[in-house]
């Protein structure tokens, strides 16, 4: 048996207003006891009235309920309650479906009515607001829903209304990016990971046109054709590897989207087959450093490929239609994607897969590979490399661990799947976030001892603060705010949101812990650690400090984003967050 859940009014102005539902049998609507006297419900049986707030349907069909809501003086306002919008069909209902979403949804039960298993555990800790009185709270936040329904506006998710400005930026992301990685790529290959040599040359040579398309990878078959077995066997490992199911946030629709967590088996299983491979002498350690041209060029056809198709997808085979957004501008559609949670079938999610399969569970591979090249060349592997593979592991294991919290982190909670995640999963993180190892290989050095300790502390010390924020949060969430942080009872705002289902929610905000100390002290952990990766490379060359830099203006660029999206979510419980924790970053600072 399923439990409806609440069901949100949308107020209009007509007498008659009503919404079809079809019912799963065995279905449990609970309603609102306020609103019981007055409904109307036709076209179903009931079986059973229990506690005088539950009903019980057994036949599946349609359903229609209205409601008097109240007088406004002028004539009888109405309202309709409703299930999740997807279920909305008729009448009023479907104008203001259409206006909020730019289409008309097909009668069908979102995900979270169709599974059983969201209620028995695992699911998102956020509940349907349940009351049995009239709370202004709540009726406050509905009206809120009701207006953003009715005028257009568009709650919380992805912005839609972009302006000049991010039109350009989008433009330029799509340009900037790929000519980036396209020169570190030549500055490593060429010039030893010299990032003014390359200049220095176009300038000096007779011929800059030929020293330029020098630059160029060229494609080879190995590399193609050992990038696309890569591909597909992650593809095929992410469905048939063992894993629990979890769960991701609440979409801007109000599904709640089941996800395979099966991570950390494949990583370790693909790790455990190419260290067998090596010792067996089936493959070299270095194999994937001997290919990195190559598989450059295999990687953006992907990543090219995958980012068009998820645009042609969105268009015509959208998963969930009412989770898309389209901004008028096809550059930063492109860039930063329609589809929220692209998906085959149920479980095969296109951004899940992406941004924790191919290229994160190559990141250490890469560095293993780059190492093995290094012992190549000088018979032993430099404690710099073994250094960054240490703090590179530490953090891409600590991602496949808690894979289950990923699923409630901006990148699956917030970001639509476009070239960002879609390019940026296939070639900007394999081969940037990965220039450590690739620095090191072209420019070995041994740290003393004592600067190899100071970056292991301080990379340690930035993972503990990184993981310990981000467990304080997931706690707070999956306890439902009941749980200590630091030996005390934590401290929460309770809040209440909307989907753009007109669903009201339950959530909350952690006001103690690093919670308390910044918006996002996780964020600082993570800085350190970073910074930690790249002072492993010594302190001669700019470009390995490149992921420190980049990291800087991403998780900065972050805050503010996340900023305006709570702001536009939590609405005054965020302004009472502000106030209670005044620093985005660093505590006394900023
Ligand atoms: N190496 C890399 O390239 C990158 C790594 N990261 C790391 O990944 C991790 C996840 O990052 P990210 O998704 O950006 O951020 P978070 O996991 O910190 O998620 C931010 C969201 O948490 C919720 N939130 C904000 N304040 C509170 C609060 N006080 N209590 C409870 N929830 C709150 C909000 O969303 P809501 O309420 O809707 O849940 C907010 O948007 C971070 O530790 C980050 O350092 C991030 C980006 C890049
Ligand atoms: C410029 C451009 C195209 C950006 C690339 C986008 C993605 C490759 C990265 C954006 C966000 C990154 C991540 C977020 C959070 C993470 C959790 C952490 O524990 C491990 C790393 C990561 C998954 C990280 C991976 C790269 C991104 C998806």
């Amino acid at each position: 048996m399923i439990d409806g859940g609440d069901i949100c009014p949308l107020r209009h102005s007509h007498k008659t207003a009503h919404a079809r539902l079809t019912l799963v049998e065995g279905f449990k609507l609970r309603v609102k006891r306020r609103c019981l006297s007055s409904f109307l419900v036709q076209h179903y049986s009931i079986e059973r009235l229990s506690g005088g707030t539950t009903f019980l349907i057994r036949t599946p069909g349609p359903l229609a309920i209205g409601r008097q809501h109240q007088h406004d003086g002028r004539g009888q306002r109405q309202s309709v309650r409703s299930l999740p919008p997807s279920l909305i069909a008729i009448g009023h209902c479907k104008a203001m479906v259409a206006r909020s979403t730019g289409e008309i949804r097909p009668p069908k039960l979102p995900p979270a009515l169709e599974t059983t298993s969201l209620l028995d555990g695992g699911a998102e800790e956020e509940d349907e607001v349940d009351q049995t009185g009239p709370d202004p709270e709540v009726s406050a936040v509905e009206e809120r829903a009701d207006e953003e329904r009715l005028y257009g506006k568009e709650g919380w998710g992805r912005e839609k209304d972009i302006s000049a400005g991010t039109r350009l930026g989008a433009i330029f992301m799509l340009l900037f990016t790929p000519t980036l990685s396209f020169y570190f790529l030549a500055s490593c290959t060429n010039y030893q990971c010299s990032l003014s040599a390359p200049i220095w040359d176009i300038f000096h040579s007779a011929h800059p046109m030929q020293t330029w398309l020098s630059w160029f990878p060229t494609p080879t078959w190995r590399a193609s054709i050992g990038y696309a077995l890569w591909v597909i066997t992650q593809g095929i490992l992410y469905v048939i590897v063992p894993g629990k199911i979890g769960y991701g946030q609440r979409t801007p629709a109000g599904y709640l989207l089941p996800y395979r967590v099966n991570g950390l088996n494949v990583y370790i299983l693909t790790h455990v087959a190419f260290a067998v491979s090596v010792y067996y002498g089936i493959i070299s350690a270095g194999i994937i450093a001997h290919h990195w041209q190559g598989l450059f060029v295999a990687a953006n056809v992907y990543g090219y490929l995958l980012t068009i198709f998820a645009y042609v997808k969105a268009r015509y085979w959208p998963s969930h239609p009412e989770d898309r957004k389209w901004s008028g501008s096809i550059w930063y559609d492109l860039m930063m994607g329609v589809e929220f949670n692209p998906r085959i079938g149920k479980l095969w999610d296109f951004k899940l897969f992406h941004n924790g399969r191919p290229g994160i569970i190559a990141w250490t591979l890469i560095d293993i590979s780059f190492a093995g090249a290094q012992y190549e060349k000088l018979g032993y592997v430099t404690n710099s490399m073994w250094l960054v593979i240490f703090l590179h592991g530490l953090y891409v294991v600590d991602f496949f661990y808690n894979e289950d919290w990923y699923l409630r982190t901006i990148d699956i909670a917030h970001d639509h799947f476009g070239y960002y995640l879609a390019w940026g999963d296939t070639v900007w993180l394999p081969f940037m976030y990965t220039l450590q190892a690739q620095y090191l290989f072209y420019n070995p050095i041994d740290l003393e001892w004592y600067a190899a300790v100071a970056v292991f502390s301080l990379g340690v010390g930035g993972y503990w603060i990184f993981r310990t924020a981000n467990h304080q949060k997931d706690l707070v969430r999956s306890t439902d705010g009941k749980c200590t942080i630091w030996g005390k009872p934590a401290q929460v705002i309770r809040t209440v949101y909307v989907t753009s289902d007109g669903a009201v929610h339950k959530s909350l905000l952690l006001v103690s812990g690093f919670w308390g100390w910044s918006h996002q002290f996780n964020y600082v952990g993570d800085l350190l650690l970073s910074f930690a990766m790249c002072a492993a490379c010594g302190l001669h060359h700019l470009l390995p400090y490149f992921y420190i830099i980049y990291m800087f203006i991403l998780l900065n660029h972050r805050i503010w984003r996340s900023e305006k999206r709570c702001r536009a979510k939590y609405g005054k419980y965020w302004e009472e967050y502000c106030e209670r924790v005044p620093y985005k970053l660093i505590p006394g600072v900023y």
